[in-house]
């Protein structure tokens, strides 16, 4: 950083609220997720963007009684910070095969969309594929097919996986 220059804000910095999501809470969503999912398939496969993807996708695919699972691996985010995509593993020959080449009866599952270019990236892949995630915000909205919970764009999701519980000072002692 230059002398005077202001310091670079985190996506969490940035977005000032929190939306802490337990496990119980998580779980609850995917399964409100599947139901809606239920009357759109069924799926050949279910391709999971990993790594925050993989756990809707177990959820989703146990209430499915979907068996054959991918992945497909991109790395962005640096914790908060997000940086440029990078595909570490893409969409295997076999599941490319199972949904004729565009994804025609693919479910592609992700934890969110937030700015969406993870999941622009991946609709290019799959073209024809249907694609859910459990939480949206606004501007990565538009790309996802099915979802549970819009948060706003300055809210930032802390999944049960990235957090543990931790002591809270009281309301009265100056907690936010
Ligand atoms: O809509 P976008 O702005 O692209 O952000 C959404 C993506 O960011 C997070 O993944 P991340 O890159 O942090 O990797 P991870 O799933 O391995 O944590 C999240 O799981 C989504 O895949
Ligand atoms: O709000 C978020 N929470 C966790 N990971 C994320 N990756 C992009 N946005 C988010
Ligand atoms: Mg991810």
């Amino acid at each position: 950083m230059m002398a005077g220059e202001a310091p670079e804000l985190s996506a969490q910095e940035r977005a000032g609220k929190a939306f802490p999501v337990s496990w119980d809470q998580f779980h609850r969503d995917c399964r409100a997720l599947t139901w809606r999912l239920n009357e759109v398939g069924p799926f050949h496969a279910v391709i999971a963007i990993t790594r925050g993807g993989l756990v809707p996708a177990a959820i989703v695919a146990r209430e499915l009684g979907v068996r054959v699972i991918d992945t497909v691996c991109i790395a962005s985010y640096d914790h908060t910070k997000q940086g440029d995509l990078q595909v570490l593993k893409g969409i295997s020959d076999q599941a490319m095969k199972l949904g004729g080449g565009t994804g025609k009866g693919l479910l592609i599952v992700d934890d969110l969309v937030d700015t969406g270019k993870t999941g622009k990236l991946v609709r290019e892949m799959l073209p024809d594929a249907h694609f859910a995630t459990v939480y949206a915000k606004p501007k990565g909205r538009p790309l996802v097919d099915t979802f549970i919970t819009e948060v706003s764009q300055d809210t930032w999701i802390f999944f049960p996986w990235d957090t543990a519980l931790s002591y809270h000072p009281p309301l009265r002692d100056g907690a936010a």
